[in-house]
């Protein structure tokens, strides 16, 4: 049984239909990657997962249960954690009290379960040296290993990350690479939202492609990469570069 299964959702806002019919799986301790032109509805659909934003119609089951109508915390409760494309911790807390923050709200757990997971996540997440660092000093990296850090504190079955590599050089990008392949090896299942394809498939076991809200691909990372589909949406990307 997968311990994601998204049938057939759908979100529209107004007149734009931003998921269309989407279904989707991710076995245990898979890693599904998630490519798109931008605005194809990618973190829309982390949004429908997660509980932030409701389907119009369509199911999700998350480890045997259907949380569909679930409330985002409930969510996180039951083992589905988030970044945000846009770090935000709380800049005048440490890297370590930012953890616990996560670690304490994202789960039920008494104050030294949470004390104790920080620190693991601290160790898994190569922070530790930075426990003590205010979070509004890290360098960028830092603040991605924080953002994902925060998601990871919750103790997750199912980790989605929202294009957590831009902005970062070749070998920052390695490196984070390198901690989320960690956190896979640990067990959890992961959902990857990436435009940095490479870093994408350093990691991931299987591809889908998002465009218009549809899902257009699903599949073998190179096999998908390698499709006419994904080259046309690639090439329409440069365009738009070159031109905007
Ligand atoms: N709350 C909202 N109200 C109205 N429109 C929205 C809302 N959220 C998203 N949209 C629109 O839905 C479309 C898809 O947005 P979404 O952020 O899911 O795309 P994306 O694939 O994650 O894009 P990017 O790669 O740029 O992050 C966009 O046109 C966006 O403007």
């Amino acid at each position: 049984m997968p311990i994601l299964a998204v049938n057939g959702v759908s979100k529209r806002y107004g007149a734009l239909q931003v998921t269309d019919n989407v279904t989707l799986s991710v076995a245990k301790g898979e890693a599904l990657g998630i490519i798109g032109p931008n605005g194809a509805g990618k973190t829309t659909l982390f949004n429908l997962i997660a509980g932030t934003v409701l389907a119009d119609a369509g199911t999700i089951d998350f480890d045997g249960t259907d949380v569909t109508r679930m409330p985002a915390r409930q969510r996180c409760h039951h083992g589905i954690a988030r970044s945000f494309q846009i770090p935000h911790p709380f800049a005048g807390m440490t890297t370590y009290e930012n953890i616990l923050v996560g670690a304490a709200f994202g789960r039920k757990a008494s104050e030294r379960d949470s004390e104790a997971r920080a620190v693991e996540v601290l160790e898994l997440t190569g922070l530790r040296r930075k426990a003590n660092v205010l979070a509004g000093q890290l360098t960028l990296l830092e603040r991605k290993r924080l953002e994902m850090a925060r998601a990871l504190a919750s103790d997750p079955k199912l980790l989605l990350l929202d294009e957590i590599a831009g902005g970062l050089t070749e070998p920052e990008c390695l490196d984070l690479v390198e901690a989320i392949r960690q956190v896979r090896a640990a067990g959890v299942s992961i959902i990857w939202i990436e435009h940095v394809v490479n870093a994408l498939l350093a990691v991931v076991d299987r591809i889908v492609v998002i465009d218009f809200g549809r899902k257009i691909a699903d599949g073998d990372p190179r096999a998908v990469m390698a499709s006419p589909q994904v080259a046309e949406i690639y090439m329409g990307l440069d365009a738009e570069a070159v031109h905007g």
